[in-house]
Order: C-alpha cells, then sequence, then structure tokens
C-alpha cells in the first residue's frame, strides 16, 4: 500500500429542501485514494456522484451541507479549516476541481489568460502579469496546447480546446488530485481522445499526482483509471480495480451495470450504462436494509430489513447482504 493522498471516512452530506426534507445524497462513504492511482466513480444518474465530488472540494452552500465524517487530502483534515484557509491552502493547490460542462461556465467576456492571472493573484501574488503569462505560456506548450490560446476569449475555442484549456488551467498549481466530472461528455470522440491523452499527460508530467474521474462512460473508465467504484443511492456499493469491476463484479449491481459494456480488445459491444429495471429509491425516504434490494433479482427478506455491512474480499470491498461465494455459484448457474 503506497501513500494515501485522500482519505474518506464515514462522510455524510445531504441537500436540505424548502419542505425541510433532507436528501441523502452522500450516505456514509468511504475510500482511499493512493498517490498516483486514479479512481474512476460510476452509478447511474442521480446516485450522489457529483454531490461526492462537491463535497471532497468543501463546496456546501445552502441547500448541500456537511452531516458528519471526515475527508483528509495529502494530510490535511479539511473539515477542520477555515473557508478562508480552504481556498488558501488547499483548493487549487491539494485538490482541483472540474465540474459537468465547466467549459461552458467560462465567462465569455474575458480572454483565458485572465483566469490564470486571477488564481495567480490568490495563490502565487509575487508574480507579475509578464511572469504569469510566461509561466502559462510554458505549461500550455509542455501540454501541447498552443500558447496562442492564453490571448483567446473562450468562445473562439472549440467545444474540446475549450475543456482542454479549462483542464489546463485548474491544474497549473500542481495540485496533488484532480477530480473531473464528466469531462468528456458531450465531446465529440476526437475530443474525448484528446482530453483523455491530456489527463494522462498530467499524470505522466508529475503535474497532478492522483485523479477521480466521474463519467458514465464505463469503458472509459476501464482504459483511464486503475480503480473502479460504483456508488448506488448515496453509497459506494463496490470497489475493485477497473479489470475485476469489469470481468468479475461482485455486487448484483455492478453485475448489472457492467453487464451491457464492451472493452473492444476483449470482445465487449456496448458503450453506455445498462438499462436495469425499476429505478434507484428517492433519497429523500431511503429504505431500511440494502437499497438495491427492489431491482435486485437475488434479494431475499434479510436484504431488505437488515443492516447491511461493508465486506472485504481481497483489495475488494463491496456492500451487500449475500456472501460472495454464494454470488458466484448464482451467477455462474445464470450462464448454464
Ligand atoms: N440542489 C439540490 N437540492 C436537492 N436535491 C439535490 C440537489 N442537487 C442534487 N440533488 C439530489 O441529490 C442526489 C444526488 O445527485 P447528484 O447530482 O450528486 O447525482 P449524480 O450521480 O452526480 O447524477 P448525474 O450523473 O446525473 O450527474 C439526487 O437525488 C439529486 O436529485
Amino acid at each position: 500500500m503506497g501513500e494515501y493522498i485522500l482519505e474518506v471516512k464515514g462522510l455524510k452530506t445531504y441537500y436540505r429542501t424548502r419542505l425541510k426534507e433532507n436528501v441523502y445524497a452522500v450516505d456514509g462513504v468511504d475510500f482511499v485514494l493512493e498517490k498516483g492511482k486514479t479512481l474512476g466513480i460510476a452509478g447511474e444518474s442521480g446516485c450522489g456522484k457529483s454531490t461526492l465530488a462537491l463535497s471532497l472540494m468543501g463546496f456546501y452552500f445552502p441547500p448541500l451541507f456537511y452531516h458528519s465524517g471526515s475527508i483528509v487530502v495529502n494530510g490535511i483534515d479539511v473539515m477542520k479549516l477555515s473557508k478562508e484557509q480552504l481556498r488558501k491552502k488547499i483548493l487549487g493547490r491539494e485538490i482541483s476541481y472540474i465540474p459537468q460542462a465547466a467549459m461552458n461556465a467560462l465567462n465569455p467576456t474575458l480572454k483565458i489568460i485572465h483566469f490564470i492571472e486571477d488564481m495567480m493573484k490568490e495563490h502565487r501574488p509575487e508574480l507579475s502579469k509578464k511572469q504569469v503569462w510566461q509561466m502559462a505560456a510554458e505549461r500550455f506548450e509542455t501540454l501541447n496546447l498552443s500558447p496562442n490560446v492564453l490571448n483567446s476569449y473562450p468562445n473562439e475555442l472549440s467545444g474540446g480546446m475549450k475543456q482542454r484549456t479549462v483542464i489546463a488551467i485548474s491544474t497549473i498549481l500542481n495540485p496533488k488530485v484532480l477530480i473531473a466530472d464528466e469531462p468528456t461528455s458531450a465531446l465529440d470522440v476526437t475530443s474525448q481522445k484528446a482530453v483523455i491523452k491530456l489527463l494522462k499527460e498530467l499524470l505522466k508530467k508529475e503535474f497532478i499526482q492522483s485523479l477521480v474521474f466521474i463519467t458514465h462512460e464505463l469503458p472509459l473508465l476501464y482504459h483511464v483509471t486503475d480503480d473502479i467504484m460504483v456508488m448506488y443511492a448515496g453509497e459506494i456499493v463496490e470497489r475493485g480495480t477497473a479489470h475485476q469491476m469489469i470481468f468479475d463484479p461482485i455486487h448484483p449491481y455492478t453485475k448489472k451495470l457492467m453487464g451491457s459494456i464492451i472493452v473492444p480488445e476483449e470482445g465487449m459491444k456496448a458503450h453506455k450504462l445498462a438499462a436495469i429495471p425499476g429505478a434507484p429509491p428517492n433519497l429523500k425516504n431511503v429504505p431500511p436494509g440494502c437499497r438495491f434490494a427492489d431491482r435486485c433479482e437475488y434479494a431475499a427478506d434479510p436484504c431488505r430489513q437488515g443492516k447491511v455491512e461493508n465486506k472485504i474480499v481481497g483489495e475488494r470491498i463491496y456492500r451487500c447482504m449475500i456472501e460472495p461465494d454464494t454470488l458466484k455459484e448464482l451467477y455462474a448457474r445464470e450462464q448454464t
């Protein structure tokens, strides 16, 4: 086991609606990320992936609030910091975040260099405008992006170029962890490949040390990440290496999720998440027992009422009442 760059324990973060109901979007999440590793997060829409990303960044703006648990980034317990300390010491430096559709959020009236100058005013105030330009141009060149982009307005760039620019800006301070939420969605295949290449380049050049990649595109996770973690209804239901998760899933939800995807060289065929019959539970009113039980063909009474604990199988973790050997037998029986 290497050094942990991110350690999350018992994290609970909820939305509070106007009717004073809680939405249990991140409900007891535990995981670690080792230095040098890439971790993919997958799961159906609404299972809490983006909320987890926001929570890791300390972005608690109503209606989202922190309930309990710890987030330790590179040895620093971020929940113990003031907002000011978080902004100055952690965001951008230790951990950076590219939200969904970030490329469309750039102010169209400002040139790209302006966004970098803004960051540097906060984090490297000793640098002159000329030094900031030089630093930015050098970084862009190293990442095979033309420094001319710095002088452009966001709308002068193509979607793919805009996304790569956002990634280059977000990592200019060499954060230890980059959290990218659907960084390739809404891009054509060529631009998607360029974004992936850029992320790999950032890791190779050690401009970032670890990556958390959130996406619906499971084959992408297989090709990009070391490990995959699957979320369901606010909880992590399984984590393993990308290969284990795709070719040997343990949890019935992971199995269903992976069921429809295809990795070309392994003879698989599809691209997106499988359509799983039924819908996840309403996160305002989560059922007791296993949250997947209503959609699980193997669920029995204890699954609906009992307390579900994480089970550890080697280096894998899964959250299910059924023993792994029993699940394997059930899966094998289905194939015969
Ligand atoms: N502002 C909000 N107020 C109340 N509930 C919210 C709010 N934003 C998200 N939620 C709820 O929190 C839950 C988790 O949403 P989240 O966006 O984190 O899921 P996700 O897995 O990232 O989905 P997607 O893949 O569609 O982005 C969902 O039930 C969602 O409806």
